[in-house]
């Protein structure tokens, strides 16, 4: 089970939202996304009918399990569950943790978001078994995200907890990632960087790449 050893696979964690892979098709999108070498995938959808994300979401997760990559829903415990993911991710306005916890079980790891030092605390006391921290930069992806943050809730978090699994989230590239993995977060979370690009293979390589050098 990857939740008693999540950091490793937090270093390139592609967010999938739907609506942003640019006519491609979703499996052909994580396909190319898991072929580039990213770490995890979350499955982020707000609009489609349900019917269709289980569809999409069935095929995705066979494929992130041929790949050995942790798959994500994001919001929906009950998607997450009949999808039988590997983990769940909420945020300030989704399902609370602790409640979270009640529904899946022990197996299921459960991702939260934080923008705030409190935010942050209230997640880890209700056993978030990693963070996710922004929007670190400013981001079009997400409306609501509210303005960046940048990179001192990392730095501060990780210095409070050594061992807590984190990655940064909002606006990052590969052109902009050093930071936020010096700061020390074990990857980013991207969804424009690999879904909005040309060629999602080679962007997912370079981001892998990026954050192994930043690392190092
Ligand atoms: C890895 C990761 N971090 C943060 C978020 C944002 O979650 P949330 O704040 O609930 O916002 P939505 O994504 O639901 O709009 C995330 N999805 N993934
Ligand atoms: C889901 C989410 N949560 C905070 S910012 C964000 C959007 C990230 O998208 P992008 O990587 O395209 O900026
Ligand atoms: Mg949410």
């Amino acid at each position: 089970m990857f939740r008693n050893n999540l950091r490793p696979h937090l270093a390139v964690y592609f967010v999938m939202d739907l609506q942003e892979i640019q006519g491609r098709s979703a499996l052909e999108t994580a396909r190319a996304a898991l072929e580039g070498g990213i770490t995890m995938l979350q499955l982020r959808e707000k609009k489609a009918p349900i019917p269709q994300v289980l569809e999409q979401g069935r095929a995705i997760r066979g494929l992130c399990r041929e790949y050995g990559v942790p798959f994500v829903v994001n919001d929906r415990v009950d998607l997450a569950l009949l999808l039988d993911a590997d983990g769940i991710h909420v945020g300030q306005d989704d399902i609370p943790g602790r409640l979270v916890r009640k529904l899946v079980g022990e197996q299921m790891f459960i991702g939260i978001s934080a923008s705030s030092p409190e935010e942050a605390r209230v997640a880890m006391t209700e056993g978030a078994d990693y963070l996710g921290v922004g929007a670190i930069y400013a981001t079009r992806t997400k409306g609501d995200a509210g303005a960046p943050i940048g990179t001192s809730l990392i730095e501060s978090i990780r210095s409070e907890r050594p061992d807590m699994p984190m990655v940064g989230i909002g606006g990052i590239d590969r052109t902009n990632l050093e930071p936020v993995i010096r700061s020390g977060a074990d990857g980013v979370a991207v969804v424009s960087a690999i879904a909005a690009q040309a060629d999602p293979k080679q962007a997912a390589a370079e981001l892998r790449e990026a954050v192994r050098r930043a690392a190092g």
